[in-house]
């Protein structure tokens, strides 16, 4: 049975999950929430995901959510299909640097870029009226962690290496959603930052789902 994606079409959270699934050629059927109807606090839903939150996956009756343990999941199973994204098992030291770069991903960028994105977009969706003195701070904040990338991105041409892995890609779509929140600061960090960007936000996958997650039936 085809694997089913459950999620909003332009969650981050869901096109993150969606662009592994095109960068694996995993064939997927997406089933839309509405968020505006609150379809993602539903019983049926929070029954698949108890935090009532999207995306999650139903992979032929195993019920996955959290965006980057399906990433993961993606990768496990289908270790020669697509893109590698992820070392394998038996390369002890590749594995231990990509889990470093997936640290740096959840724990440097993605709670100030969140928060950024939150602020000036997410706020206005909620009825909420932006800050944009606390906008201002938390660029300052991510400025700060991207000087650390700029120096990594220096020395190797992805975050775990020379190969692009998944702690890469699960930047995107904040990466990209802070441009529409009124920063060019993924463009200006520096030539490394810039560079590999640049190229992130110009990758196949993210852009067949950067405008709304649909069904891909095949590759
Ligand atoms: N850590 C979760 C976060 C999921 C998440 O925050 N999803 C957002 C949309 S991108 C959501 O459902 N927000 C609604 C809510 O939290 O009530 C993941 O990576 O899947």
């Amino acid at each position: 049975m085809v694997l089913k994606l459950v999620g909003a079409p332009v969650s981050t959270c869901t096109r993150r999950v969606a662009t592994v699934l095109v960068e694996k050629k995993v064939p997927f059927e997406f089933i839309p929430i509405d968020m505006s109807k609150g379809e993602h606090k539903a019983a049926s839903f929070v029954s698949n995901q108890p935090f009532g939150q999207v995306p999650y996956i139903d992979d032929d009756g195993f019920i996955l959510y959290e965006s980057r343990a399906i990433g993961r999941y993606l990768c496990d199973k289908y270790p020669d299909q697509g893109a590698k994204l992820v070392p394998a098992l038996n390369d002890v030291k590749g594995r231990a640097l990509f889990e470093q770069a997936a640290s740096n991903e959840y724990q440097n960028f993605d709670p100030l870029a969140y928060r950024a994105c939150f602020e000036m977009i997410f706020k206005k969706r909620r009825g909420l009226t932006p800050d944009p003195a606390v906008f201002e701070q938390l660029i300052t904040a991510l400025a700060a962690k991207l000087e650390a990338y700029e120096i990594i991105l220096g020395k190797q041409k992805y975050l775990a290496g020379d190969e692009i892995t998944l702690a890469d890609l699960f930047h995107i779509p904040y990466a990209t959603t802070l441009a529409l929140a009124g920063t060019d600061i993924m463009s200006k960090q520096g030539p490394n930052v810039t560079r590999w960007y640049k190229e992130l936000s110009e990758r196949p996958s993210w852009v067949a789902v950067k405008d709304g997650v649909q069904s891909m039936s095949s590759y």
